[in-house]
This record gives C-alpha cells, structure tokens and sequence, in this order.
C-alpha cells in the first residue's frame, strides 16, 4: 500500500498558481481576486473560508470576503451575487456550500457568471465537466483527478464506483472519470448491495459523509482508493486502516483530498484572471 498526498500534490499546484498570479499582477497592476460569500456562521464553514483565504493570500490572490446574515432570503443573495459577476475588480467566485435551509442553493450558484465560476458550481460548468471541454472544475473533483494523474494512476477502462451524488462531488466527479473513459458506477442511499458493487472496484472514490462508512473488507485487492470524505474530528468516509491493507493507493485524511480542493479553487482563480487579459 502507498499513499496518496494531497498535501505534497497540493503544495506543487498552489506554488505554480502564485507563481502565475505574480505574472499576471505585474501584467495587470493588480492581483487575482477572489470573492468568497459566507451565508450565516455555521463554525465548519467559518473554518473553511478561513482557510481558503489564508491560502489565498499565500499564493498572491486576494480575498474579498462578503459574509451574509442567515437571514438573507435568496433573493438578496442571488443580488449580491450577481453583483460579484458584474465586477470587474472580481475574478472568482465562491459561495460557500451548504446555505442555510429555505435559501435555494442551486439559484445562487446560477447567479455566478460561468467565466468566474473558479469553484465549478454551476450547470455551465457541469455541462463542460460531462462533455469533457475545458471549463472550470468542480474543486474536489478536480483535485481528486489531479491525484490520480500525478500517481499515475490509469484510469480509461477502468471500473470506477463512486459513492455519493451531491452536485458538487459525487456527480461532478463521476463525469470526470466518464470523460476520462472509466466506466463508472454512480452509487447512493438507494443502492442496493452496496458492498458487492464496491468489491467490483478498481477505483473506488467514496464522498458519503459518514465516518468510515467503506470497510476494508468491501476493498477489492489492489484497488484504489480515493477519500473525499471530511467529517467531524478529520475522519473520513473510509475505514483507513482495513482499507489500506488491501488498497494498492489510498489517501489519507486529513492529507488527502482537502488539500487538493483548495489549490484546485486557487489556479482556477488565477486562470479566470489570465483570461480577463485575453
Ligand atoms: N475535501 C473536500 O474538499 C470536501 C469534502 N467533502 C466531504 O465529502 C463528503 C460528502 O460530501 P457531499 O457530497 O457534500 O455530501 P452530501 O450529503 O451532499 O451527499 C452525500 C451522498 O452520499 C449518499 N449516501 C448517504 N448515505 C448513504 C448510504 N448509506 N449508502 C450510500 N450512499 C449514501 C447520498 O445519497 P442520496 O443522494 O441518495 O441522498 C448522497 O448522494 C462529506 O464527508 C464532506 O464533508 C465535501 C465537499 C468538499
Ligand atoms: N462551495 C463549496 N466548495 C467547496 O469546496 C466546499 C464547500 N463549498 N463546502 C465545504 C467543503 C469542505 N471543503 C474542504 C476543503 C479543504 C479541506 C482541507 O484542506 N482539509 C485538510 C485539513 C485542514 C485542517 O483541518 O487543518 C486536510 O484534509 O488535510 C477540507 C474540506 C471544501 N468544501
């Protein structure tokens, strides 16, 4: 077994997006920007945005952060967002997922103009993923790929399951891998003999949100594992340890996938940048 680093993978990816960013800032007279729209003060989302605009300021991008009261109905936040894609000033847009109950979540993202959509939220962008044009990408779908082409890791013919289906990792990330010519099994809540289904599995990307919901026993010897889980306490979706005696690759959490999401959402911005110099 040998694992994956996302923390490694990811240091490389954020070095060339500041890289990158510095080119464009003296091309530019300004730096890449990033807006990052908080709705209410949920504490792991707090975290979150936290530590995306951290990593922002690392790798020369600024951080316009725009946090909303729980209140706001979604109509006020599909204005403000609106008005984020109408500036000139903004790059990139994040709204951090989940909104609180009663806004409509999917309205908001349409409301991101599909050249700063950097976190890959939108139809436009799920539209380019599934067709396999070049767009922006979902950011941990991304960076789960960009993992799995930095291990080298084949992927066309191969069986992949990913469990989940939420719009922003389990269906985005099972298009990647169709668009890579995998053939992929889209598992969720109604799956029936789950477990067999897994032991199928040359690839096997699990973003359930349930901690060490995958036991290793469902591993099939010299599979792949991917971890896009992150739950409460830096526990995965995956049993790690009986995984990781059958798995071939597997990553850890934290270390793994986490990682890679935020320096995926830092290059897309940069790259929304470079194109507004086009
Ligand atoms: N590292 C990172 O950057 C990120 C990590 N995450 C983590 O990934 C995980 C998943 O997140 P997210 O996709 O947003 O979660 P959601 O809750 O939106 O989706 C969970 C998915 O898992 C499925 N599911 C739930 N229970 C079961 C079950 N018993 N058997 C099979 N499938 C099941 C659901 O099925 P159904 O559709 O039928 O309800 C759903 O499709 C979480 O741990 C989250 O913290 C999320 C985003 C980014
Ligand atoms: N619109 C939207 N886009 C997202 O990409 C998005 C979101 N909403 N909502 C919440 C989830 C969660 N998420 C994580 C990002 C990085 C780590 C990460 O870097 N984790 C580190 C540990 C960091 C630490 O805890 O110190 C690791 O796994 O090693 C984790 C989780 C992005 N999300």
């Amino acid at each position: 077994m040998a694992l994956m680093s996302g923390t490694e993978l990811a240091k490389e990816i954020v070095a060339d997006a500041g890289r990158r960013a510095a080119a464009f800032e003296a091309a530019a007279g300004r730096k890449p920007c990033l807006a990052t729209v908080l709705v209410g003060e949920d504490p792991a989302s707090v975290t979150y945005v936290r530590m995306k605009r951290n990593r922002c300021r690392q790798a020369g991008i600024e951080s316009r952060h725009v946090p909303l009261p729980a209140t706001t109905t979604t109509a006020g936040l599909v204005r403000v967002i609106g008005e984020l894609s109408a500036d000139p000033g903004v790059d990139g847009i994040l709204l951090q997922h989940p909104v609180p109950a009663g806004i409509d979540e999917r309205a908001a993202f349409e409301a991101i103009a599909p050249g700063k959509d950097v976190d890959g939220v939108t139809m436009h962008s799920f539209a380019a993923m599934s067709f396999g044009l070049p767009g922006f990408e979902s950011c941990t779908p991304g960076g789960i790929m960009r993992l799995l082409d930095a291990y080298e890791v084949g992927i066309e013919g191969r069986h992949a399951v990913v469990i989940g289906r939420s719009p922003i990792l389990g269906k985005p990330v099972a298009m990647l891998l169709l668009a890579r010519h995998a053939t992929v099994t889209v598992c969720h809540s109604r799956t029936a003999d789950l477990p067999s289904i897994v032991r199928s599995a040359d690839l096997v990307v699990a973003a359930v949100g349930r901690p060490e919901f995958v036991r290793g026993s469902w591993i099939k010897p010299g599979a792949v594992v991917v971890d896009a889980g992150y739950n409460p306490g830096n526990v995965g979706d995956v049993a790690f340890a009986e995984a990781a005696e059958r798995a071939s690759l597997i990553t850890p959490v934290p270390g793994g996938v986490g990682p890679t999401t935020i320096a995926v959402l830092l290059a897309q911005t940069v790259t929304a940048a470079e194109s507004t110099m086009d």
